[in-house]
């Protein structure tokens, strides 16, 4: 049969799924309404259908028992109405384009091939026992995006079913209509790619269900390790691939996995809301959301000013010096490595023994209880309890130590002066209260002494209440002082290196100044000496560019989650901070034996063209392992300015001429620094609209946009220029990373500009594979 009556024929099953989406939307608008029209009745008439009778216990306990369910049946209504209007919404995204690959797959010993289309979501027809579509999450799906025409195999629950592919098909639909349809030999052929490839980029990312490559789709439907290690190239489909991830275990779990259990860091807040529209058009809730940062902030509150990781990272950058070499850079190293995590674990241990301090329980600029006197109950306790555990002890200690400090305070003086100051009102309550008590005969008081005993106790109960619910939250323990006698200890371990970190960390602590890369330890070292929930309903957690955590903050993490498993998504060519310039990342090292651990290595680069990625990858060690995606374009350009002048000048030729060609929907001027960056947008913006994008930016548009290097993970623009390249501005090998992970960013045009002699960073690039344009 010809490619066209086969279109056709296509064609017409289409209009029938469609036919059959229409009936199934027209059936569940008419429950919906009926359901509506339901809840609104149940709601105007609540109370009526309620008997209240408050007389008896017993007609309190029936009339209690009436409106509970009558909120159940309620409820009940509202949730089938809510998942009517969800399944309308699928129903809807179904016939735009209700599928976009098909199989044809003979099981071993069935007598013909069955054809299987795969779509965003399921339908059966309308007697419920054919499956239409296919939902892409289905095992039977899976062998769509594993295997070409030949043997195949899928999984299920019952084990694996075997058998052969007659038959690949990919489809493209658009409003019901086929407008490509290509029979493929290949595992997901080249054309729907290029095309998807080809394509704008926009200021949200895109799902690539229909295109999911072999390597993707063994992250998107692992299940069985407990952490999950991708290390991918710059545009290698690593976010794409988590977000798939994220719906796939959602639809597989469905049982026992809510949206809510899942968690994603992710490396700023633009990114947060650039995947936001992902898992909404895969029909799903997206999942909590926050970056490392934010995590820490609401953690640490006002007890410290906390310096963010983009202002140091910024400091670094704008110091002239190759920071690898400093004593300052080796602290940094240090404090953010597993060996400091141990230093402090010896240092907690110690703690058990000796040395903890603690606040004075002051009320009223007295002592109440004394910082020693805790200390010595908390050290008579066995030293076999827990830390934790035994300040526990010590809080329950001291509870009772001020109810009885309580009791003596009402009878002084500042008491009896509240008292007299107190309102009618209160006295009326104390009245009343009094007369309960004497009903009951509780107490021997007459009626005016009792009055004034029980405003004097709420009269210092109420003063007592902060000091009360501190000591719950373990207020006690000096949390300031313990963690500055970290430091406090300059023989171990003994080094310039350690005495700069002692010096250095004081210094900032007194100023009450929490450097970056103390805060993990701070948080850390607070958690193990008091106790902390885990976050127990997480059961999944997402690092995207984990290779910018330390060692330390992964291993925190781990321990904030610890019914969780985790996927960790990264790059070693793309850390760019200090701490992760030298230390080994759990993105290189080999898994052990150990863990239920599992590493995957994407090396094929989709987001960049051809001519980018053979530029890009030359600027890294290892980058020949780098595969392009066979998609075409020009070479990137490196353009030389004689003075600044002359680069703004080129600089705005070159963006006017993007902002023109057709198509390029996002431009972007990435510099090193955000200091650039605002010198740059300030000089643009009398010439062009262009919006600036800091550490604190949640969206971006669509347009010309100005971006230091290290905000700009993660995302990427049609057109990027990296505003000036010369020795100057990039002359130290520890931004080779920072560098690479800015060119990768670019999905059609690269463009280069140098003030002068370019960086050495370029040098390993072949002169035949980027066009300079001097002059
Ligand atoms: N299988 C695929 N089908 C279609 N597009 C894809 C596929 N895989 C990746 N892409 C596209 O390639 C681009 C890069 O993907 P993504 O941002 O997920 O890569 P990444 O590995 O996270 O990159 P980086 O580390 O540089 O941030 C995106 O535009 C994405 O839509």
């Amino acid at each position: 049969m010809n490619q066209e009556t086969e279109q056709q024929k296509e064609q017409l099953r289409v209009n029938e799924v469609i036919d059959i989406i229409d009936q199934k939307q027209a059936e569940i608008k008419e429950k919906t309404g009926h359901l509506k029209e339901g809840i609104i009745g149940l709601r105007n008439n609540f109370w009526e259908d309620v008997t209240v009778n408050m007389d008896e216990p017993d007609d309190v306990i029936e009339t209690q028992a009436g409106i509970k369910q009558q909120a159940e049946l309620l409820q009940e209504r509202e949730r089938s109405h809510g998942q009517l209007f969800n399944e309308l919404k699928k129903l809807d995204r179904l016939r735009r384009s209700p599928y976009f690959g098909r199989i044809d797959f003979q099981e071993s010993g069935e007598p013909k091939p069955e054809p299987i289309y795969i779509g965003i979501a399921s339908l059966m027809d309308q007697e419920q026992e054919n499956f239409l579509i296919y939902d892409w999450r289905a095992p039977v799906s899976s062998m769509y995006y594993d295997y070409t025409i030949g043997p195949a195999a899928y999984h299920t629950m019952e084990g694996q079913i075997e058998g052969d592919i007659s038959l690949k098909r990919q489809f493209i639909i658009q409003n019901g209509e086929i407008t490509g349809q290509f029979d493929t030999s290949l595992t997901i052929g080249d054309h729907i790619l290029q095309a998807v490839l080809g394509g704008k980029s926009s200021a949200q990312m895109k799902n690539i269900v229909a295109t999911i490559q072999r390597e993707q789709n063994q992250i998107i439907r692992n299940q069985r390790s407990q952490t999950l290690i991708v290390q991918g190239a710059a545009g290698s489909g690593k976010t794409s691939a988590a977000l798939q991830r994220i719906a796939f275990l959602l639809y597989a779990n469905r049982r026992t996995l809510q949206a809510e259990n899942m968690l994603l860091f992710s490396p700023n807040p633009l990114f947060n809301s650039y995947v936001s529209t992902v898992l909404p058009e895969l029909g799903e809730e997206n999942i909590l959301q926050t970056t490392y940062k934010e995590y820490v902030e609401d953690r640490i509150g006002d007890a410290f000013t906390v310096q963010s990781p983009f202002e140091q990272l910024e400091q670094f950058l704008l110091k002239g010096t190759e920071p690898d070499d400093s004593v300052e850079t080796a602290a940094i190293q240090f404090k953010t490595g597993l060996d400091f995590k141990k230093h402090i674990d010896d240092f907690l241990a110690s703690l058990s023994q000796e040395g903890l301090v603690f606040h004075d329980i002051v009320f009223r600029n007295k002592i109440l209880v004394s910082s020693k006197e805790i200390g010595q109950y908390f050290y008579a306790l066995a030293p076999s309890i827990l830390l934790p555990n035994r300040l526990e002890l010590v809080s329950e200690w001291l509870l009772k130590k001020l109810k009885k400090l309580e009791r003596l305070e009402q009878n002084e003086e500042w008491v009896r002066d509240e008292v007299e100051l107190l309102d009618k009102e209160d006295f009326l309550n104390a009245y009343r209260a009094s007369q309960k008590k004497q009903a009951k005969k509780e107490d021997t008081f007459n009626d005016a002494d009792m009055e004034w005993h029980i405003l004097s106790q709420s009269v210092v109960r109420k003063s007592f209440q902060p000091l009360r619910s501190k000591m719950k939250r373990l207020g006690f323990v000096d949390e300031k002082a313990n963690f500055r006698k970290i430091f406090e200890t300059r023989t171990q371990p003994a080094s310039d290196m350690w005495a700069h970190v002692c010096e250095s960390t004081l210094k900032a602590l007194d100023q009450h100044i929490l450097c970056w890369e103390d805060a993990t330890a701070y948080l850390y070292f607070q958690d193990q000496l008091k106790g902390k929930k885990s976050f127990s309903r997480i059961r999944h957690v997402f690092i995207d560019e984990a290779q910018d955590y330390s060692l330390f903050q992964l291993a925190y993490l781990k321990t904030l989650f610890p019914y969780s498993k985790m996927t960790l998504l990264g790059d070693v060519n793309q850390s760019i901070f200090v701490q992760s310039s030298n230390e080994s990342s759990v993105l290189s090292d080999t898994p052990s034996q150990k863990e239920s651990l599992e590493k995957i290595t994407l090396t094929r680069s989709y987001r960049s063209t051809r001519p980018i990625v053979e530029f890009t990858r030359q600027l890294i060690e290892g980058g020949s392992q780098i595969e392009p995606f066979n998609r075409e374009g020009s070479k990137p350009t490196l353009t030389y300015a004689d003075h600044t002048e002359d680069l703004h000048q080129k600089l705005l030729e070159r963006i006017k001429s993007l902002l023109e060609a057709d198509g390029r929907q996002t431009i972007a001027v990435i510099c090193k620094t955000m200091q650039e960056s605002q010198n740059v947008h300030a000089w643009l913006t009398p010439h062009l609209s262009a919006q600036l994008l800091d550490q604190e930016t949640y969206t971006f548009e669509q347009g010309l946009v100005v971006i230091p290097a290290y905000l700009a993970k993660g995302i990427e623009f049609d057109a990027v220029i990296l505003f000036n390249v010369s020795e100057d501005v990039y002359s130290r090998e520890s931004e080779r990373n920072l560098f690479y992970t800015a060119c990768t960013r670019a999905m059609h045009e690269l463009h280069l500009f140098s003030l002068g002699k370019e960086t050495r960073l370029l040098q390993p690039a072949q002169p035949e594979t980027y066009t300079v344009i001097e002059k």
